[in-house]
Protein backbone atom coordinates (compact mmCIF):
# COMPACT_ATOMS: atom_id res chain seq x y z
CA UNK A 1 0.00 0.00 0.00
CA UNK A 2 1.06 3.19 -1.11
CA UNK A 3 0.73 7.08 -0.69
CA UNK A 4 0.34 9.11 -3.85
CA UNK A 5 3.67 10.70 -2.89
CA UNK A 6 5.19 7.12 -2.79
CA UNK A 7 3.82 6.23 -6.19
CA UNK A 8 5.09 9.44 -7.84
CA UNK A 9 8.63 9.85 -6.28
CA UNK A 10 9.07 6.01 -6.76
CA UNK A 11 8.54 6.02 -10.24
CA UNK A 12 11.56 8.96 -10.70
CA UNK A 13 14.31 6.78 -8.30
CA UNK A 14 16.90 6.49 -10.51
CA UNK A 15 19.57 5.52 -7.86
CA UNK A 16 19.66 5.99 -4.34
CA UNK A 17 22.91 5.89 -1.89
CA UNK A 18 23.07 4.18 0.65
CA UNK A 19 21.89 5.66 4.17
CA UNK A 20 21.73 8.58 1.66
CA UNK A 21 19.90 10.70 -0.83
CA UNK A 22 17.70 9.54 -3.71
CA UNK A 23 18.70 10.79 -7.40
CA UNK A 24 15.55 11.96 -8.73
CA UNK A 25 14.29 12.56 -12.20
CA UNK A 26 12.82 15.89 -13.27
CA UNK A 27 10.12 15.71 -16.17
CA UNK A 28 9.76 19.41 -15.52
CA UNK A 29 11.85 22.78 -14.79
CA UNK A 30 10.85 26.23 -14.40
CA UNK A 31 13.44 28.82 -14.06
CA UNK A 32 12.99 32.48 -13.72
CA UNK A 33 15.70 35.77 -13.18
CA UNK A 34 16.09 35.54 -9.38
CA UNK A 35 17.44 32.42 -8.81
CA UNK A 36 18.69 31.01 -12.47
CA UNK A 37 21.93 33.41 -13.58
CA UNK A 38 24.82 31.46 -11.15
CA UNK A 39 23.67 28.27 -12.26
CA UNK A 40 24.07 28.81 -15.87
CA UNK A 41 27.49 30.96 -14.74
CA UNK A 42 28.45 27.07 -13.23
CA UNK A 43 27.49 25.15 -16.47
CA UNK A 44 29.35 27.81 -18.71
CA UNK A 45 32.55 27.59 -16.16
CA UNK A 46 32.39 23.72 -16.47
CA UNK A 47 32.18 23.87 -20.33
CA UNK A 48 28.55 22.23 -19.60
CA UNK A 49 25.27 22.31 -21.82
CA UNK A 50 21.36 21.60 -20.94
CA UNK A 51 20.67 17.74 -20.70
CA UNK A 52 17.33 18.04 -21.78
CA UNK A 53 16.75 21.64 -23.34
CA UNK A 54 12.98 20.84 -23.73
CA UNK A 55 12.72 20.07 -20.05
CA UNK A 56 13.11 23.58 -18.91
CA UNK A 57 11.36 26.72 -19.54
CA UNK A 58 12.18 30.22 -18.36
CA UNK A 59 10.07 32.89 -17.52
CA UNK A 60 10.41 36.51 -16.51
CA UNK A 61 8.13 37.47 -13.27
CA UNK A 62 10.06 39.33 -10.18
CA UNK A 63 11.64 41.78 -11.51
CA UNK A 64 9.58 43.73 -13.96
CA UNK A 65 7.46 46.26 -13.90
CA UNK A 66 3.87 46.09 -14.06
CA UNK A 67 2.99 49.19 -15.96
CA UNK A 68 4.84 50.07 -19.63
CA UNK A 69 6.20 46.68 -19.76
CA UNK A 70 6.87 47.53 -23.97
CA UNK A 71 9.55 49.99 -22.99
CA UNK A 72 13.19 49.64 -21.50
CA UNK A 73 13.06 48.50 -17.92
CA UNK A 74 13.52 51.54 -15.60
CA UNK A 75 15.54 49.70 -12.72
CA UNK A 76 18.97 49.36 -13.67
CA UNK A 77 19.83 46.15 -11.56
CA UNK A 78 15.83 44.23 -12.78
CA UNK A 79 16.70 45.06 -16.06
CA UNK A 80 20.16 43.24 -15.96
CA UNK A 81 18.52 40.25 -14.37
CA UNK A 82 15.84 40.12 -17.52
CA UNK A 83 18.31 40.72 -20.02
CA UNK A 84 20.46 37.92 -18.50
CA UNK A 85 17.24 35.56 -18.10
CA UNK A 86 16.75 36.41 -22.14
CA UNK A 87 20.97 35.79 -23.14
CA UNK A 88 21.10 32.54 -21.33
CA UNK A 89 17.73 31.22 -22.95
CA UNK A 90 19.15 31.90 -26.04
CA UNK A 91 22.91 30.70 -25.22
CA UNK A 92 21.45 27.44 -24.19
CA UNK A 93 19.09 27.27 -26.14
CA UNK A 94 15.90 27.44 -23.83
CA UNK A 95 12.11 28.13 -24.18
CA UNK A 96 11.86 31.89 -23.05
CA UNK A 97 8.67 33.85 -22.28
CA UNK A 98 10.02 37.11 -21.94
CA UNK A 99 8.32 40.19 -21.52
CA UNK A 100 5.25 40.98 -23.81
CA UNK A 101 5.35 37.68 -24.94
CA UNK A 102 1.97 36.25 -24.53
CA UNK A 103 2.48 33.36 -22.73
CA UNK A 104 4.52 35.52 -20.17
CA UNK A 105 3.06 35.56 -16.35
CA UNK A 106 4.28 34.01 -12.89
CA UNK A 107 6.31 31.12 -12.85
CA UNK A 108 3.76 28.92 -11.25
CA UNK A 109 0.65 30.68 -13.32
CA UNK A 110 1.95 29.97 -16.77
CA UNK A 111 2.91 26.37 -15.93
CA UNK A 112 -0.41 25.09 -15.12
CA UNK A 113 -2.23 26.92 -17.37
CA UNK A 114 -0.21 25.88 -20.41
CA UNK A 115 -0.80 22.62 -19.50
CA UNK A 116 3.02 22.08 -18.60
CA UNK A 117 2.14 20.66 -15.75
CA UNK A 118 0.43 17.30 -15.02
CA UNK A 119 -0.49 14.94 -12.93
CA UNK A 120 2.05 12.25 -11.70
CA UNK A 121 5.32 14.88 -12.89
CA UNK A 122 8.02 15.99 -11.16
CA UNK A 123 8.62 19.40 -11.20
CA UNK A 124 11.23 21.81 -9.61
CA UNK A 125 11.59 25.52 -9.50
CA UNK A 126 14.14 27.75 -8.00
CA UNK A 127 11.32 29.44 -5.68
CA UNK A 128 9.62 28.08 -3.02
CA UNK A 129 6.63 28.26 -4.55
CA UNK A 130 6.95 25.63 -6.46
CA UNK A 131 4.46 24.05 -4.45
CA UNK A 132 1.87 25.68 -6.35
CA UNK A 133 1.92 23.04 -8.93
CA UNK A 134 0.93 19.68 -6.31
CA UNK A 135 -2.90 20.68 -7.28
CA UNK A 136 -2.22 18.37 -10.35
CA UNK A 137 -1.45 15.51 -8.10
CA UNK A 138 2.63 16.29 -9.04
CA UNK A 139 5.35 16.14 -6.93
CA UNK A 140 6.50 20.13 -7.04
CA UNK A 141 8.78 21.69 -4.88
CA UNK A 142 11.18 24.16 -4.62
CA UNK A 143 15.25 23.69 -5.28
CA UNK A 144 18.56 26.31 -4.46
CA UNK A 145 20.49 28.01 -7.05
CA UNK A 146 22.95 25.16 -6.87
CA UNK A 147 20.70 22.62 -7.21
CA UNK A 148 19.10 24.32 -10.88
CA UNK A 149 22.34 23.49 -11.90
CA UNK A 150 22.18 20.16 -11.19
CA UNK A 151 18.88 20.13 -12.90
CA UNK A 152 20.40 22.08 -15.84
CA UNK A 153 23.54 19.58 -16.05
CA UNK A 154 21.66 16.17 -15.28
CA UNK A 155 17.88 16.69 -15.42
CA UNK A 156 18.13 15.16 -11.90
CA UNK A 157 18.46 16.07 -8.58
CA UNK A 158 19.58 14.82 -5.23
CA UNK A 159 16.66 14.56 -2.56
CA UNK A 160 16.46 13.68 0.73
CA UNK A 161 13.16 11.58 1.19
CA UNK A 162 10.67 14.02 3.08
CA UNK A 163 8.43 12.28 5.41
CA UNK A 164 4.32 12.01 4.58
CA UNK A 165 1.25 14.25 5.96
CA UNK A 166 -2.26 14.05 5.50
CA UNK A 167 -4.21 17.17 5.93
CA UNK A 168 -7.94 15.78 5.47
CA UNK A 169 -10.37 19.13 5.48
CA UNK A 170 -14.07 17.60 6.20
CA UNK A 171 -17.37 19.24 5.07
CA UNK A 172 -18.49 22.08 3.27
CA UNK A 173 -17.20 25.31 3.25
CA UNK A 174 -19.56 28.37 4.54
CA UNK A 175 -20.54 31.24 2.41
CA UNK A 176 -17.62 33.44 1.57
CA UNK A 177 -14.94 31.46 2.98
CA UNK A 178 -12.27 30.23 0.22
CA UNK A 179 -9.29 28.46 -0.53
CA UNK A 180 -7.42 31.11 0.85
CA UNK A 181 -8.87 30.90 4.00
CA UNK A 182 -8.49 27.17 5.00
CA UNK A 183 -4.85 28.08 4.08
CA UNK A 184 -4.63 30.85 6.29
CA UNK A 185 -6.76 28.64 8.99
CA UNK A 186 -4.43 25.87 8.32
CA UNK A 187 -1.22 27.97 8.82
CA UNK A 188 -2.44 29.74 11.92
CA UNK A 189 -3.40 25.98 13.50
CA UNK A 190 -0.48 24.65 12.50
CA UNK A 191 1.92 27.21 12.75
CA UNK A 192 4.48 28.23 10.22
CA UNK A 193 7.13 25.09 11.28
CA UNK A 194 3.84 22.62 11.47
CA UNK A 195 4.49 20.70 8.54
CA UNK A 196 8.64 21.14 8.38
CA UNK A 197 10.20 18.10 6.82
CA UNK A 198 7.12 16.44 5.40
CA UNK A 199 5.30 16.71 1.76
CA UNK A 200 1.88 17.01 2.83
CA UNK A 201 -1.66 15.69 0.69
CA UNK A 202 -4.31 17.45 0.93
CA UNK A 203 -7.96 15.60 1.13
CA UNK A 204 -11.01 15.14 2.42
CA UNK A 205 -14.30 16.45 0.87
CA UNK A 206 -14.08 20.27 0.82
CA UNK A 207 -10.53 19.40 -1.03
CA UNK A 208 -12.09 17.30 -3.35
CA UNK A 209 -14.95 20.38 -4.43
CA UNK A 210 -12.08 22.92 -4.71
CA UNK A 211 -11.23 24.01 -8.61
CA UNK A 212 -7.82 23.62 -9.89
CA UNK A 213 -7.26 27.52 -9.23
CA UNK A 214 -8.65 26.87 -5.50
CA UNK A 215 -6.66 23.85 -5.27
CA UNK A 216 -3.19 25.82 -6.44
CA UNK A 217 -4.32 28.58 -3.93
CA UNK A 218 -4.16 25.73 -1.29
CA UNK A 219 -1.06 23.92 -2.36
CA UNK A 220 0.51 27.49 -2.47
CA UNK A 221 0.66 27.96 0.88
CA UNK A 222 1.94 24.64 2.12
CA UNK A 223 5.53 26.14 2.29
CA UNK A 224 4.24 28.84 4.37
CA UNK A 225 4.18 25.91 7.01
CA UNK A 226 7.07 24.51 6.04
CA UNK A 227 6.28 21.92 4.15
CA UNK A 228 8.68 20.42 1.23
CA UNK A 229 5.49 20.89 -0.86
CA UNK A 230 1.46 19.86 -0.65
CA UNK A 231 -0.04 17.83 -3.24
CA UNK A 232 -3.80 16.76 -4.22
CA UNK A 233 -4.59 13.42 -6.31
CA UNK A 234 -5.62 14.33 -9.52
CA UNK A 235 -9.40 13.44 -10.60
CA UNK A 236 -12.43 14.74 -13.19
CA UNK A 237 -11.61 17.94 -12.21
CA UNK A 238 -7.86 17.90 -12.68
CA UNK A 239 -8.26 16.24 -16.35
CA UNK A 240 -11.30 18.77 -17.55
CA UNK A 241 -8.84 21.48 -16.31
CA UNK A 242 -5.86 19.86 -18.32
CA UNK A 243 -8.00 19.08 -21.50
CA UNK A 244 -7.25 20.77 -24.81
CA UNK A 245 -3.90 23.10 -23.03
CA UNK A 246 -1.13 23.43 -25.32
CA UNK A 247 1.24 21.18 -23.48
CA UNK A 248 -1.43 18.54 -22.89
CA UNK A 249 -1.14 14.87 -24.30
CA UNK A 250 -3.53 14.83 -27.31
CA UNK A 251 -5.59 11.78 -28.99
CA UNK A 252 -4.92 8.49 -27.87
CA UNK A 253 -2.08 9.58 -25.63
CA UNK A 254 -4.48 11.87 -23.93
CA UNK A 255 -6.82 8.80 -23.08
CA UNK A 256 -3.55 6.58 -22.11
CA UNK A 257 -2.14 9.49 -20.26
CA UNK A 258 -5.91 9.79 -17.75
CA UNK A 259 -5.56 5.73 -17.34
CA UNK A 260 -2.37 6.06 -15.84
CA UNK A 261 -3.51 9.58 -13.62
CA UNK A 262 -6.73 7.90 -12.52
CA UNK A 263 -3.65 6.17 -11.04
CA UNK A 264 -2.41 8.35 -8.66
CA UNK A 265 -4.01 8.31 -5.65
CA UNK A 266 -3.36 7.30 -1.88
CA UNK A 267 -4.25 3.65 -1.58
CA UNK A 268 -6.96 2.47 0.97
CA UNK A 269 -5.02 2.31 4.43
CA UNK A 270 -1.53 3.56 3.31
CA UNK A 271 0.00 5.23 6.21
CA UNK A 272 1.52 8.97 6.67
CA UNK A 273 3.62 9.94 9.33
CA UNK A 274 0.98 12.41 10.53
CA UNK A 275 -2.11 12.94 9.61
CA UNK A 276 -4.34 16.07 10.90
CA UNK A 277 -8.16 16.43 10.37
CA UNK A 278 -10.10 19.96 10.18
CA UNK A 279 -13.57 20.84 9.89
CA UNK A 280 -14.44 23.48 7.51
CA UNK A 281 -17.12 24.32 9.06
CA UNK A 282 -15.18 26.13 11.71
CA UNK A 283 -13.29 28.37 9.11
CA UNK A 284 -14.45 31.70 8.12
CA UNK A 285 -13.16 34.41 6.17
CA UNK A 286 -9.39 34.99 7.25
CA UNK A 287 -7.11 38.34 7.66
CA UNK A 288 -3.23 37.88 9.22
CA UNK A 289 -2.24 40.51 11.73
CA UNK A 290 1.76 39.79 12.45
CA UNK A 291 4.39 38.93 10.32
CA UNK A 292 4.18 35.60 9.52
CA UNK A 293 1.50 33.53 8.11
CA UNK A 294 0.84 31.53 10.83
CA UNK A 295 -0.81 34.82 12.69
CA UNK A 296 -3.87 34.58 11.19
CA UNK A 297 -7.49 35.09 12.22
CA UNK A 298 -10.99 35.33 11.30
CA UNK A 299 -11.80 39.08 10.23
CA UNK A 300 -14.19 39.77 13.18
CA UNK A 301 -11.34 37.95 15.54
CA UNK A 302 -9.11 39.84 18.10
CA UNK A 303 -5.16 39.70 18.15
CA UNK A 304 -4.05 37.44 21.52
CA UNK A 305 -3.44 39.19 24.44
CA UNK A 306 -0.02 38.89 25.88
CA UNK A 307 -0.89 36.37 28.40
CA UNK A 308 -2.18 34.17 25.87
CA UNK A 309 1.37 33.76 23.85
CA UNK A 310 3.87 31.20 25.63
CA UNK A 311 7.48 33.28 27.12
CA UNK A 312 9.18 31.76 24.69
CA UNK A 313 6.97 33.27 21.81
CA UNK A 314 6.55 36.92 23.42
CA UNK A 315 9.77 38.95 22.32
CA UNK A 316 9.07 38.18 18.76
CA UNK A 317 4.89 38.35 19.05
CA UNK A 318 5.91 41.61 20.85
CA UNK A 319 8.41 42.68 18.03
CA UNK A 320 6.36 41.57 15.36
CA UNK A 321 3.09 43.70 16.89
CA UNK A 322 4.83 46.44 17.23
CA UNK A 323 6.46 46.99 13.35
CA UNK A 324 2.40 46.27 12.27
CA UNK A 325 1.43 48.82 14.58
CA UNK A 326 -1.27 46.67 16.13
CA UNK A 327 -1.70 45.67 20.25
CA UNK A 328 -2.25 42.52 21.86
CA UNK A 329 -6.10 42.06 21.92
CA UNK A 330 -6.89 44.17 19.49
CA UNK A 331 -9.81 44.36 17.10
CA UNK A 332 -9.03 44.73 13.33
CA UNK A 333 -12.40 45.02 11.81
CA UNK A 334 -13.40 48.42 10.69
CA UNK A 335 -9.18 49.60 10.83
CA UNK A 336 -8.38 51.79 8.27
CA UNK A 337 -5.93 50.62 5.32
CA UNK A 338 -4.22 52.20 2.69
CA UNK A 339 -3.14 49.95 -0.37
CA UNK A 340 -4.97 46.85 -1.43
CA UNK A 341 -2.96 44.21 -3.42
CA UNK A 342 -4.99 41.71 -6.17
CA UNK A 343 -2.37 39.42 -7.67
CA UNK A 344 0.26 36.82 -6.87
CA UNK A 345 0.87 33.35 -7.94
CA UNK A 346 -1.59 32.40 -4.82
CA UNK A 347 -4.48 34.59 -5.90
CA UNK A 348 -3.86 35.99 -9.51
CA UNK A 349 -5.65 34.00 -11.57
CA UNK A 350 -8.97 34.24 -13.29
CA UNK A 351 -11.20 32.92 -10.56
CA UNK A 352 -9.69 35.59 -8.20
CA UNK A 353 -10.30 38.27 -10.42
CA UNK A 354 -13.96 37.02 -10.90
CA UNK A 355 -14.59 36.88 -7.50
CA UNK A 356 -12.83 40.23 -6.40
CA UNK A 357 -15.16 41.82 -9.40
CA UNK A 358 -18.21 40.17 -8.32
CA UNK A 359 -17.96 42.51 -5.04
CA UNK A 360 -16.80 45.94 -6.75
CA UNK A 361 -19.10 45.29 -9.59
CA UNK A 362 -21.54 48.66 -8.98
CA UNK A 363 -19.64 50.15 -6.16
CA UNK A 364 -16.41 52.70 -6.33
CA UNK A 365 -12.86 52.12 -4.66
CA UNK A 366 -12.49 53.80 -1.26
CA UNK A 367 -10.63 57.02 -1.78
CA UNK A 368 -7.96 56.28 0.71
CA UNK A 369 -7.02 52.94 -0.95
CA UNK A 370 -4.73 52.45 -3.52
CA UNK A 371 -5.17 49.40 -5.50
CA UNK A 372 -3.40 47.31 -7.36
CA UNK A 373 -4.67 44.28 -9.67
CA UNK A 374 -2.36 42.94 -11.30
CA UNK A 375 -3.10 39.46 -13.29
CA UNK A 376 -0.86 36.45 -12.93
CA UNK A 377 -0.26 36.32 -16.68
CA UNK A 378 -0.80 37.74 -19.84
CA UNK A 379 -3.34 34.87 -20.33
CA UNK A 380 -5.65 35.98 -17.32
CA UNK A 381 -5.05 39.77 -18.28
CA UNK A 382 -7.14 38.61 -21.32
CA UNK A 383 -9.26 36.37 -19.99
CA UNK A 384 -10.41 39.19 -18.21
CA UNK A 385 -10.68 41.34 -20.91
CA UNK A 386 -12.66 38.66 -22.67
CA UNK A 387 -15.24 38.49 -20.00
CA UNK A 388 -15.34 41.99 -19.46
CA UNK A 389 -14.08 42.37 -15.88
CA UNK A 390 -11.63 45.26 -16.73
CA UNK A 391 -14.89 47.20 -17.82
CA UNK A 392 -16.79 46.81 -14.38
CA UNK A 393 -13.25 47.71 -12.81
CA UNK A 394 -12.65 50.74 -14.27
CA UNK A 395 -16.08 51.94 -13.65
CA UNK A 396 -15.76 51.21 -9.90
CA UNK A 397 -12.43 53.08 -10.03
CA UNK A 398 -9.96 50.32 -10.38
CA UNK A 399 -6.95 49.81 -13.45
CA UNK A 400 -5.79 46.45 -14.46
CA UNK A 401 -1.89 46.66 -14.54
CA UNK A 402 0.27 44.13 -16.55
CA UNK A 403 1.37 40.87 -15.32
CA UNK A 404 4.04 39.80 -12.67
CA UNK A 405 5.12 39.19 -9.27
CA UNK A 406 4.62 43.03 -8.63
CA UNK A 407 3.52 43.57 -5.24
CA UNK A 408 4.41 40.06 -3.44
CA UNK A 409 7.57 40.74 -2.20
CA UNK A 410 9.80 44.51 -3.12
CA UNK A 411 11.77 43.20 -5.84
CA UNK A 412 10.01 45.53 -8.74
CA UNK A 413 8.81 49.03 -9.08
CA UNK A 414 5.25 48.20 -7.06
CA UNK A 415 6.53 49.21 -3.15
CA UNK A 416 4.09 49.82 -0.56
CA UNK A 417 5.36 53.03 1.35
CA UNK A 418 6.91 52.79 4.70
CA UNK A 419 3.98 52.49 7.65
CA UNK A 420 1.15 51.67 5.29
CA UNK A 421 -1.50 48.70 5.46
CA UNK A 422 -2.25 46.67 2.81
CA UNK A 423 -4.39 44.12 2.32
CA UNK A 424 -2.81 42.00 0.02
CA UNK A 425 -3.58 38.35 -1.81
CA UNK A 426 -0.23 37.02 -1.61
CA UNK A 427 1.36 34.92 0.68
CA UNK A 428 3.97 36.01 2.74
CA UNK A 429 3.59 39.21 5.74
CA UNK A 430 7.23 39.41 6.21
CA UNK A 431 8.98 42.28 7.69
CA UNK A 432 9.82 44.61 4.28
CA UNK A 433 8.25 41.74 1.97
CA UNK A 434 6.32 44.16 -0.13
CA UNK A 435 8.97 47.56 0.59
CA UNK A 436 10.94 48.83 3.91
CA UNK A 437 8.35 49.26 6.56
CA UNK A 438 5.36 48.21 4.54
CA UNK A 439 2.97 46.49 6.84
CA UNK A 440 0.95 43.78 5.12
CA UNK A 441 -2.45 41.99 5.87
CA UNK A 442 -2.93 38.81 3.81
CA UNK A 443 -5.90 37.99 3.15
CA UNK A 444 -8.37 36.49 0.50
CA UNK A 445 -9.13 38.28 -2.58
CA UNK A 446 -13.09 38.65 -1.32
CA UNK A 447 -11.50 40.28 1.71
CA UNK A 448 -9.29 42.25 -0.30
CA UNK A 449 -12.39 43.67 -2.64
CA UNK A 450 -14.42 44.74 0.39
CA UNK A 451 -11.25 46.08 1.78
CA UNK A 452 -11.02 48.17 -1.90
CA UNK A 453 -14.18 49.35 -1.30
CA UNK A 454 -14.56 49.93 2.43
CA UNK A 455 -11.26 51.72 3.13
CA UNK A 456 -11.14 49.60 5.44
CA UNK A 457 -11.04 45.98 7.07
CA UNK A 458 -14.66 44.62 7.11
CA UNK A 459 -16.84 41.54 6.17
CA UNK A 460 -17.66 40.90 2.56
C1 LIG B 1 12.77 35.14 -5.38
C2 LIG B 1 12.43 33.76 -4.97
C3 LIG B 1 13.67 33.01 -4.64
C4 LIG B 1 11.41 33.72 -3.85
C5 LIG B 1 10.99 32.32 -3.43
O1 LIG B 1 11.73 31.35 -3.51
O2 LIG B 1 9.91 32.13 -2.97
C6 LIG B 1 10.17 34.51 -4.20
O3 LIG B 1 9.46 33.97 -5.25
C7 LIG B 1 9.29 34.64 -2.99
O4 LIG B 1 8.09 34.43 -3.10
O5 LIG B 1 9.82 34.98 -1.92
S1 LIG C 1 4.16 35.95 -6.97
FE1 LIG C 1 5.21 36.22 -5.05
S2 LIG C 1 5.29 34.20 -4.11
FE2 LIG C 1 4.80 33.93 -6.27
S3 LIG C 1 6.77 33.57 -7.23
FE3 LIG C 1 6.34 35.77 -7.38
S4 LIG C 1 7.33 36.65 -5.58
FE4 LIG C 1 7.21 34.45 -5.22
Amino acid sequence: MKTLFDKIWDAHVVTTVKDGPTQLYIDRHLCHEVTSPQAFAGLRARGLTVFRPKQTTLTADHNIPTMWQNKPIRDSISRFQVETLAKNASDFGLTYYGLNNPKNGIVHVIGPENGYTQPGMTIVCGDSHTSTHGAFGAIAFGIGTSEVEMVLASQCILQTRPKTMRINFEGKLGKNVSAKDMALYMISQLTTGGATGYFVEYAGEAVRNLTMEERMTLCNLSIEMGARGGLVAPDETTFNYIKGREFAPKGEKWEKAVAYWKTLKSDDGAAFDKEVTFDVGKIRPMITYGTNPGMGMPIDGTIPRLDEIDEAGKISFEKSLNYMGFSPGEKLEGKQIDYVFLGSCTNGRIEDFRVFTSYVKGKKKANNVTAWLVPGSWQVRKQIEAEGLDKILEEAGFELRQPGCSACLAMNDDKVPAGKYAVSTSNRNFEGRQGPGARTILAGPLVAAAAAVNGKITQP
